[in-house]
């Protein structure tokens, strides 16, 4: 039986430069990433990021901007990620150093594609752009992409609907 785990990922700007943790355990560990996790039982799923967010890099956001919503799917596993992606350029605090993540600012331009997920590099010029997006990737083990998809859309309300496009 095929599940899905729904999961959030956020992405901070501040100053012309993105904030970065390094993912020192768990899934996708020795890579820089966004923020986010599990969303649990009882949250909603912008609750959900702004938790992770606050739980793995100590900043606190008021409004999240949702921006995408991308479906991974690894060859020989039943379980689907439903990864919804959000988006701020007005975190309150200073990020700090947690049991699982190590932050780090970037400038824009020299984001380390290289040292994260390899689909990173094909939408983050989207989100970058402020671009709605919604994708779906097909990997083998957790570097090989097989296939994906990726388009723009108009309006939040298309990542809304549960079977468009993936
Ligand atoms: N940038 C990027 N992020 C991804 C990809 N795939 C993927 O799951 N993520 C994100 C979504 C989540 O933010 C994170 C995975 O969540 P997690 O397993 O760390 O969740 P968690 O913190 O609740 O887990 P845990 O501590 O309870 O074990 O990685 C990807 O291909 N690219």
């Amino acid at each position: 039986m095929v599940t899905t785990k729904l999961l959030t990922l956020v992405i901070v700007v501040r100053q012309q430069k993105i904030l970065l943790g390094w993912k020192k355990r768990g899934f996708g560990a020795n890579r820089w990433n966004g923020f986010g996790g599990k969303v649990q039982p009882g949250e909603t799923i912008e609750e959900g990021a702004k938790r992770e967010l606050w739980e793995e890099s100590s900043l606190t956001v008021d409004n999240l901007e949702k921006v995408g919503r991308i479906k991974f799917e690894f060859v020989d596993e039943t379980e689907l990620l439903d990864v919804h992606i959000f988006f701020t350029d007005s975190c309150k605090g200073e990020p700090l150093e947690s049991d699982e993540m190590l932050p780090q600012w970037f400038d824009l331009d020299k984001i380390p594609f290289d040292e994260m997920w390899v689909d990173d590099i094909i939408w983050f010029p989207l989100l970058l752009q402020k671009k709605l997006f919604k994708g779906y990737f097909k990997f083998k083990g957790h570097t090989t992409i097989l296939e994906y998809t990726l388009q723009e859309v108009e309006e939040l309300k298309e990542l809304e609907m549960e079977e468009s496009g993936f």
